[in-house]
């Protein structure tokens, strides 16, 4: 009997789902970000033993960028890019980009170039698989609560770099910030790119806020400009420069972050006839 109650309870529940799905907006926002992570845990699954073959490599970055490339699809989600000319060929920069939810990831993939790596918080390593598949992918490691060893960890990428002809993104902002603007930048992706001399390619993702808000549990289809700007060269600067070039980068970042917000808002109706 209690079998047949519960049995009658979770069918209901079941035939219930679709027109919660249909009706509340929270209850979509929670399903598509929860099969958002699930969906990155399972390709991650699939990730693995691929990504294994080669053992922990920087070209592992390949597969996860082809297996995470349909994912904007699933979302409706239209992506342009813009600048792509600019990515300085056959050398090793690092990538500088606003950092605003873990949709990033899908902004990612589709410019990500060759060779080229994140640098994540410790804790992502963590996620099971999904740390699993970033270690294989060579994805590099910091600590942010030991500011010391994120800084030793950054100073070995710069030798790196140019041992390995490896390029590194970062996101300077250190954190997601969803205010619509863009947070103070840190300063170690400009210590890094001084450090190797090597250019600093800043890279903005437009506003979601037409499509997704974490806030208002809002996640519908709609358009993503990713902006490649002019790469900055840092051949002669020293320590002494970084603060500037980081103000500099920060600033071009955000006057082509608000011009694409005001190019992307969705224009108001037009007033209704008198
Ligand atoms: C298909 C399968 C899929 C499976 C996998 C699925 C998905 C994965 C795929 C891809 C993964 C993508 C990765 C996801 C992205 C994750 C993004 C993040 O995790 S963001 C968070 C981590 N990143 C950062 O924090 C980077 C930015 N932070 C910094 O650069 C910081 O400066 C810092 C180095 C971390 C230190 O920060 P802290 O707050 O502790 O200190 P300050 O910034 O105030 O710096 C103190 C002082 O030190 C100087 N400094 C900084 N760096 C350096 C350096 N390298 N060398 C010398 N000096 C340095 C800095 O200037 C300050 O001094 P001063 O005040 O005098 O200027
Ligand atoms: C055994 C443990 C199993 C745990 C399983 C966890 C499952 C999680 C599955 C998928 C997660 C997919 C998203 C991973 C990439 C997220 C990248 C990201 O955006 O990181 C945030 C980081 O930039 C800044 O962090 P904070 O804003 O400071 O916070």
């Amino acid at each position: 009997m209690e079998v047949t109650v519960g049995t009658a309870a979770l069918a209901l529940a079941l035939l219930l789902l679709p027109v919660l799905y249909e009706r509340s907006g929270s209850f979509r926002f929670f399903c598509k970000m929860g099969f958002y992570n699930g969906w990155i845990l399972l390709l991650a699954l699939v990730a693995i033993p691929l990504c294994a073959l080669r053992g922990r490599d920087v070209e592992n970055m390949k597969i996860i960028r082809g297996l995470m490339q349909h994912v904007k699809h699933l979302y409706g989600i239209r992506m342009v890019v813009r600048g792509a000319q600019h990515f300085p060929p056959r050398q090793p920069y690092v990538v500088v980009s606003n950092h605003q939810s873990s949709l990033d990831l899908l902004g990612m993939m589709e410019v990500l170039p060759d060779r080229c790596v994140p640098i994540a918080k410790r804790e992502l390593l963590y996620m099971g698989a999904v740390g699993v598949a970033c270690w294989l992918g060579g994805i590099i490691f910091i600590d942010r609560k030991r500011t010391h060893d994120a800084i030793s960890v950054m100073a070995e990428a710069a030798h790196t770099m140019l041992s390995q002809d490896v390029r590194v993104w970062v996101f300077p902002e250190g954190t997601r910030n969803h205010s619509g603007s863009m947070l103070p930048f840190k300063r170690g992706a400009f210590h890094l790119a001084v450090q190797a001399q090597v250019p600093v390619v800043p890279i903005v993702i437009s506003s979601y806020q037409h499509f997704y808000s974490k806030r208002e549990r809002r996640f519908t289809a709609g358009q993503c400009v990713i902006q490649v700007l002019p790469p900055l060269p840092t051949r002669g600067l020293g320590p002494a420069d970084v603060p500037a070039l980081t103000e500099r980068v920060r600033a071009a970042m955000l006057e082509a972050f608000e011009a694409l917000s005001a190019e992307l808002r969705p224009t108001a109706p037009p007033p209704a006839p008198q």
